[in-house]
């Protein structure tokens, strides 16, 4: 293992330990506080681009499953590749232990040639994160490079598959607009009675034939997606039941006509609090997110669904009238609490009354 370094747009150098690839690369630097799951956040594409500090002290410890698949996706991962573009962490446990570990984590990161650094006082980083917002960084092995901003290139461009795919038997036909989607949703779906048509996140879903719109999770500026919104505002126009989730969400808040704008640090964790609306009941969610929908933006015919309980902020949007709606946070999980995941059965509720009323 040889030394490398961490070094901010601030001008802050960190000396630390490389494990995983001995390669630089440069990125947003975000804080996750989850305490668990990095095989999901590894791989979810959300992260494209960034590169993730975990707060949680000792990483590695459980090593990485092997590959398993579930209806020709991963049963375990979030997609097939690590997305994130660099590791931050306290103490690199090399030694793992864990029933279905199949590698270490740092064997896992050389294969896809992402770099991580441990030794790193992640809470003193964490600190100056909160502090100064997130910021542009690298991690710099033999090879000085430049720092690079992940928000100004199309990131969904990247991560989006190239083709259409379908998934299920069920009676409830489900056409998922795959910005970069993370395989739970898929599965959430899968378990329930859903045929699922997955399109890439510029493909016109308004060709096809389907009974509800799902708009998934994806990484960067939500402003880049220029195609999906305009084919979301063509939906918007009909009664067919819309559900997004995350970027889903953000992209539904544009297309219905509200503005997003970029959060200090965001928010990257398993524990988040979000107030339902009208009631007194709030759920603690895992999110995953560096904008937000300014809700003072809405229009007339839209309302907040939930509100995060720590900063204000809107964690998802409801049409008043018309069965489109929408959570900044993951009520698919993986990692995280599965407390919202009836909203799956929500969605599908309103997919049946429509059908019906049809
Ligand atoms: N998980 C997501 O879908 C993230 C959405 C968007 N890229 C953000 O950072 O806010």
């Amino acid at each position: 293992m040889k030394q490398v370094k961490l070094v901010l747009e601030d001008g802050t150098e960190i000396e630390g330990t490389g494990f995983g690839a001995h390669t630089s690369a440069a990125g947003e630097v975000v804080f996750s506080t989850a305490m668990t799951g990095y095989p999901e956040n590894l791989t979810d594409p959300s992260f494209a681009g960034q590169i993730l500090v975990l707060t949680y002290p000792m990483v590695g410890n459980y090593g990485v499953p092997g590959e398993e698949l579930y209806e020709s996706i991963s049963k375990i991962f979030e997609s097939d590749k690590i997305h994130i573009a660099g590791l931050v962490v306290n103490y690199y446990s090399e030694e793992h232990s864990h029933w279905n570990a199949t590698k270490s984590l740092g064997d896992w990161l050389a294969e896809y040639n992402i770099p991580g650094i441990f030794g790193v006082d992640t809470r003193m980083l964490t600190k100056k994160l909160r502090e100064k917002g997130a910021m542009l960084g690298k991690i710099v092995a033999e090879e000085d490079i430049p720092l690079h901003d992940p928000n100004q290139d199309n990131l969904v461009a990247q991560v989006s598959p190239p083709g259409v795919q379908h998934y299920g038997k069920g009676q409830h036909k489900i056409v998922l607009v795959d910005c970069g989607t993370k395989t739970n949703i898929i599965r959430c779906f899968l378990t329930r009675d859903v045929e699922l048509i997955r399109v890439p996140w510029d493909y016109d879903f308004n060709t096809l034939d389907y009974d509800g719109l799902f708009l998934s999770n994806g990484p960067g500026d939500p402003k880049m997606c220029e195609a999906t919104i305009s084919h979301l505002q063509t939906a918007l126009q009909q009664d067919k039941p819309i559900f997004g989730i995350c970027l889903g969400n953000q992209l539904m808040g544009l297309a219905a006509g509200g503005d997003t704008f970029k959060l200090k640090y965001g928010h990257r964790s398993h524990n988040q609090p979000v107030l339902l609306s009208g009631t007194k009941r709030s759920y603690i969610t895992s999110q995953n997110h560096g904008f937000a929908l300014d809700t003072d933006t809405l229009p007339a015919e839209w309302t907040m669904l939930f509100e995060n309980l720590n900063d204000g902020t809107c964690e998802g949007i409801k049409h008043k009238t018309k069965p489109f709606f929408s959570t900044q946070f993951h009520p698919e999980a993986a990692g995280g609490p599965e407390d919202t995941e009836y909203l799956f059965d929500d969605f599908l509720k309103a997919v049946e009354e429509y059908k019906a009323a049809k």
